[in-house]
């Protein structure tokens, strides 16, 4: 077992025990939020033809290059097309039709100009204005071409992916199934949430907080409720989900006390451990094992300490095994607004909230943050990442933070 390793090691030890999960076929709209199995290539030209992106004229460019306002071409109105219907007719000199927005370009014009620019009756149409060939022209292919990868594995599929899919016909697609997360609260303080508070008892805060954040990432959270810090029970819970889930997170019990179990409960289920304890705060005493293809993770019963590790460590993971191809947050260079004294000699990450304002980013610090308190972390949006040894901060200092809601952009 490996044991007070860095972020990116811990890192690199998951990311490598996580292939993505099987892919299944669902219905177009089903896999809204989903990650795409399969690239997806263009089979069709889109537009399927050359066609009128206004309202207008079809024209040819030869027939009006002496247009002007002075003297305009009048040209003969030979045919109309709606949208969906195609004329059979061939346009000849000084000949236009009528032709609407979306409606396939008869054969011979080679401009379109919108009504506006034009005074018209039923037979003839007065052009004002040269233009050159192509002018106004959708062309065939322009948007998509037969051929083209037009989605990538690994994308996340939102509304412009599902509209992309329904032009190519695509009733059904292939999607990664969503990673599949159990979730377990250790500790003998612990109640259910709706029981009234007695002595020395808080409720299971922590794991409505974890189910939200896989919520949040598309996977499907299971809640196995609260356990006592007794080894036995806490290994029928894990041995009772293991079939079910693809990653199982506990929390509580990881750390050095007489009670803190975990670690020996993954143990004698039969995982393996990765690692235990990360040179990080907060957090460090994570306990990550292995079980077939499936990875345990034991997080600090602390709620802040809880939710960091997580973003750190389990959000990649169930990123990684969804299928996505991105799994970091975006960082960016912001300006501390407050100070942040602590020296610590282990990477630090701090809650915090990040705005965009006058071209730069600005970054304030709740004033509570310790790994015990959980109410501070309403509202953030962001973790500032205080590097081992460095510090103190003061106000008005660039600092790096992570943008917990933003995903690196390849
Ligand atoms: N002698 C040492 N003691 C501790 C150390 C150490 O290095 N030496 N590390 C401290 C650090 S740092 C952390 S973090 C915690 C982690 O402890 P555990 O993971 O074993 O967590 P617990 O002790 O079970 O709980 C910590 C804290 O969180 C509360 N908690 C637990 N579960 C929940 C829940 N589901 N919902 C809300 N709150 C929960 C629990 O009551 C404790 O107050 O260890 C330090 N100790
Ligand atoms: O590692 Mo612990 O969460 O700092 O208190």
């Amino acid at each position: 077992m490996r044991t007070n390793i860095t972020l990116e090691e811990a890192l690199e030890i998951l990311l490598r025990q996580s292939p993505p999960i099987e892919s299944i076929h669902v219905p177009l709209l089903e896999s809204v939020g989903g990650v795409l199995a399969e690239d997806v290539f263009c089979d069709v030209n889109m537009p399927p033809f050359d066609k009128s992106p206004l309202d207008g004229y079809a024209v040819r460019s030869e027939d009006i290059k002496n247009a002007s306002r002075d003297e305009p071409i009048i040209l003969e109105v030979v045919d109309f097309i709606p949208a969906g219907y195609m004329s059979r007719k061939k346009v000849s000199q000084n000949q236009a039709v009528r032709i609407m927005t979306g409606a396939k370009l008869p054969e011979g014009v080679d401009v379109v100009i919108r009504f506006e620019e034009t005074n018209f009756t039923d037979q003839e149409v007065k052009i004002y204005n040269a233009y050159p060939s192509g002018a106004n022209i959708s062309r065939m292919g322009e948007d998509m071409e037969v051929g083209d990868l037009v989605l990538k594995a690994g994308s996340v599929i939102d509304a412009p992916e599902i509209g992309i899919l329904a032009t190519l016909g695509k009733g059904y697609v292939h999607v990664y199934r969503k990673p599949r997360v159990a979730i377990l609260a250790t500790g003998s303080e612990l109640l259910e949430i709706q029981q009234p508070l007695t002595e020395g008892k808080i409720r299971n805060s922590n794991s409505y907080t974890i189910a939200a954040q896989v919520k949040k990432l598309g996977a499907e959270p299971l809640m196995l409720g609260i356990c006592d810090d007794d080894i036995e029970t806490i290994k029928s819970r894990l041995k009772s989900t293991l079939g079910w889930a693809d990653i199982i997170i506990t929390t509580g019990g990881v750390s050095v006390g007489d009670y803190d179990l975990a670690k020996e409960a993954f143990q004698e289920v039969g995982a393996e451990i990765l690692f235990w304890r990360v040179k990080m705060k907060p957090g460090t005493p994570i306990a990550v094992a292995k079980y077939e293809d499936k990875l345990i993770f034991g997080l600090s019963g602390n709620p802040a300490a809880a939710y960091i590790t997580f973003e750190q460590f389990v959000r990649p993971i169930i990123q990684k095994k969804a299928g996505k191809s991105t799994y970091k947050f975006m960082e960016v260079h912001s300006v501390l607004e407050n100070e942040f004294n602590k020296i610590s000699s282990q990477n630090r990450f701090v809650r915090a909230i990040t705005y965009y304002k006058d071209r730069k980013y600005y970054t304030k610090l709740p004033e509570k943050h310790s790994s015990g308190v959980l109410s501070s972390l309403a509202g953030t949006n962001s973790l500032l990442y205080i590097p081992a040894g460095t510090g103190p901060y003061k106000a008005g200092e660039e600092i790096k933070v992570q943008l917990l809601n933003h995903p690196e952009v390849l």
